[in-house]
């Protein structure tokens, strides 16, 4: 979908408006600073960029002195990955029994003899010397005799402390297995008993105890050349609520797919957690929980905590570093992403990754289904950030393809909240997000009783309440559906609106279905039915690779659109045969390439990408910059 600019500035979503600007406020150099005036000065009275070509010119020669002074590999475009895409022989700096200990450079068993000649590791370790490979196989065997789900996640942390290059391989090469036990739902678990299981940091923890020193904190960090950093408050952690300092495990387990999944290397990436205390009562009590033990802090000393974070984050990696916002709660969570979207390179995975991979999932359900997006009912049950998120980008698709205005394309968009239906009658007392879906409607205080109203051909689950798609609601909408469609989006697996088996035979194997962690294949009278993922895991990482291979500075609804349509061309005919929406993982590195150049190429299209020149063809140039985990020789 090519967009001229004068359309994309005529858009007029909540997302554009927050992520249009793109004047730093708080620019980390002079060059920067006349950037910055240059953009000022191109925006015409609405605030709207009208050209911003000379703009991210400028930025790229002011960014290019900055990235002169980083400790990097020469080379232009690729120092960021030239360390990790390079196949010749490496230095290494440790050695000896330190080496063996150092996650980053350390092989195992298989450092070569001659390594182990060079690197005073004689005698340190036994006379064998295996492949990656037989390592990877090695290592399966193990975790696959561990019953406990937990135990192979606790392996996994384990590996990746000790050899991180191994612990990569294991994870793209096992990616449909491994994925479960490092991401949703055993990230979940983990999380709920953080505090017992810690052994060993793995990312920074700011708290309120470090007002006044998050720059300092940032130094801390032992990696300088930082491209992306996952951040959460830990408020909202999946379905699972208030687990305070113990989200930590979310910013680790996304990270890790961003290398994994998206090729971005392990030493560009920084999980954060900012603890401002935690309500969970549980948690409070618990001897062994990690973090502050107070109530959460809000209103201005949240926001200052906040602040100064974003503050030294800009001005301690620079313009281009991108931040994702990781499970904070819905109130803050927007207000984030509002103050500091046009301001710096942010993104909120719970309400735009999540929308990008929902809307990617309607484009491949079209061709099963058939008609446009226009054609469609969509009916969330959740009006948070994911739900209102998602139903943000599909009226902006549909406002786009059918030039009808925004207003317009929310109207077969509807939500059901914890109060029921968003309907006219409650607007004065809705959150600004639900605002724009208070339709015109009677009072409905039910789910069943909003299915059997509006009648939707979609149903989609962000309530993170489980089973919340009843055996009436289901066959309700198997009623009115040949093919209904139905989205339990919901995470952990525990808060899944409705299960895969649930979901087949209440619909007699009609259903086409997706969930936000995985189920596993459902026999139904002689069938199989292979239920797809719909979780923003698709989304993100081929979204980051490209915002940080073409130095964007800012993140724009268009290039979520972009995200989503790359995915969705991802799908074959084959998977839509099975009744799947979405590619298998086990492909997710091409489809990340692809995301990453159709995101990149947008970026370039709207002026906001600063690595120049645009590389011709942007699949390849993904592809050659993804980190890959297989080991290096030493020299
Ligand atoms: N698959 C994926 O990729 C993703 C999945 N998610 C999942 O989506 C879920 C929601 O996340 P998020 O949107 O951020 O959370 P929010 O807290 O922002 O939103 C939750 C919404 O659900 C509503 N709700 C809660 N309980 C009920 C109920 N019993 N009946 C009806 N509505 C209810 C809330 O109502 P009210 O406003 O009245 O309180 C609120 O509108 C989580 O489980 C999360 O894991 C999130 C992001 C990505
Ligand atoms: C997947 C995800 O981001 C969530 O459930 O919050
Ligand atoms: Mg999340």
């Amino acid at each position: 979908m090519i967009q001229n600019k004068a359309s994309i500035a005529g858009l007029s979503s909540p997302f554009s408006d927050r992520q249009r600007g793109i004047v730093p406020k708080a620019p980390c150099s002079l060059k920067i600073k006349a950037a910055a005036a240059a953009a000022a000065s191109n925006r015409d009275r609405n605030g709207t960029v009208l050209a911003v070509e000379t703009v991210t010119k400028e930025m790229a020669e002011a960014e290019s002195l900055i990235d002169d002074s980083q400790p990097t590999v020469a080379g232009g475009i690729r120092d960021a990955y030239g360390e990790d895409a390079a196949t010749e022989d490496q230095p290494v700096t440790p050695c000896g029994y330190s080496l063996l200990r150092d996650p980053r450079h350390n092989k195992g068993l298989a450092f070569t003899d001659k390594e182990r000649d060079a690197h005073y590791l004689l005698g340190l370790l036994p006379p064998s010397v295996p492949s990656q490979e037989l390592q990877v196989k090695k290592l399966m065997n193990i975790i696959r005799q561990y019953q406990v789900p937990l135990q192979k996640y606790m392996y996994m942390m384990d590996l990746q402390e000790r050899n991180e290059r191994l612990f990569y391989k294991l994870l793209i090469d096992h990616v449909e297995e491994m994925l479960p036990i490092v991401y949703t739902p055993t990230v979940g678990e983990a999380c709920q008993k953080y505090g017992s299981i810690f052994s060993r940091p793995q990312g920074l923890y700011i708290s309120l105890k470090e007002k006044g020193r998050i720059l300092e904190v940032l130094r801390n960090w032992p990696e300088k050349n930082i491209q992306v950093i996952v951040v959460t408050d830990g408020q909202r952690i999946l379905g699972l609520g208030d687990l305070g300092c113990q989200g930590m495990g979310i910013p680790v387990g996304k990270l890790s797919l961003y290398t994994a999944l998206g090729g971005v290397r392990p030493s560009a990436c920084l999980p954060i957690t900012i603890d401002v205390g935690t309500n969970n009562e549980k948690l409070l009590d618990d001897e062994f929980y990690i973090g502050l033990r107070q109530r959460r802090a809000t209103g201005q000393e949240y926001d200052e905590l906040l602040h100064e974070f974003m503050t030294a984050v800009k001005q301690n990696y620079g313009e281009r570093v991108l931040v994702q916002f990781e499970d904070f709660a819905n109130h803050n969570a927007f207000d984030l992403l509002a103050k500091y979207g046009t301001t710096h390179l942010v993104f909120n995975d719970d309400i735009q990754g999540t929308a990008a991979v929902v809307l990617s999932g309607l484009m491949a359900a079209l061709k099963l289904l058939g008609g446009t997006l226009a054609d469609h009912r969509f009916l969330f049950l959740g009006a948070g950030e994911a739900g209102t998120g998602i139903a943000e980008l599909i009226a902006l698709e549909i406002s786009k393809q059918t030039q009808m205005p925004l207003d317009e394309a929310r109207k077969n968009i509807w939500l059901v909240d914890s109060k029921g239906l968003i309907v006219e009658s409650r607007k004065e007392s809705l959150q600004h997000f639900k605002k724009p879906w208070a339709h015109d409607h009677e009072p409905v205080e039910t789910l069943l009783e909003a299915v059997n109203d509006i009648k939707p051909t979609v149903l989609i689950g962000t309530s993170g309440v489980g089973r919340t798609f009843t055996q009436e609601v289901v066959e309700a909408m198997a009623s009115f559906n040949e093919k209904p469609l139905i989205l339990a989006l919901s995470n952990p697996t525990s808060q899944s609106e409705c299960t895969a088996e649930q979901a087949y035979t209440w619909t007699n194997g009609r259903a086409i279905y997706a969930s936000g962690s995985p189920f596993p294949p459902v026999e139904y009278e002689g069938q199989t039915y292979v239920p797809g993922q719909s979780n923003n895991a698709y989304i993100f990482p081929g979204l980051g690779l490209g915002l940080i291979m073409s130095g964007t500075i800012r993140v724009h609804d268009d290039m979520l659109l972009a995200a989503s349509e790359a995915l969705a061309a991802q799908v074959t005919q084959e998977n839509l045969d099975n009744g799947q929406i979405y590619p298998p993982f086990t492909n997710i590195r091409k489809i990340s390439a692809h995301i990453a150049a159709n995101v990149a190429a947008k970026a370039y299209e709207l002026g906001l990408a600063t690595r120049l020149p645009r590389p011709k063809d942007l699949v390849a140039y993904a592809e050659s910059c993804m980190y890959s985990p297989s080991y290096r020789n030493y020299r």
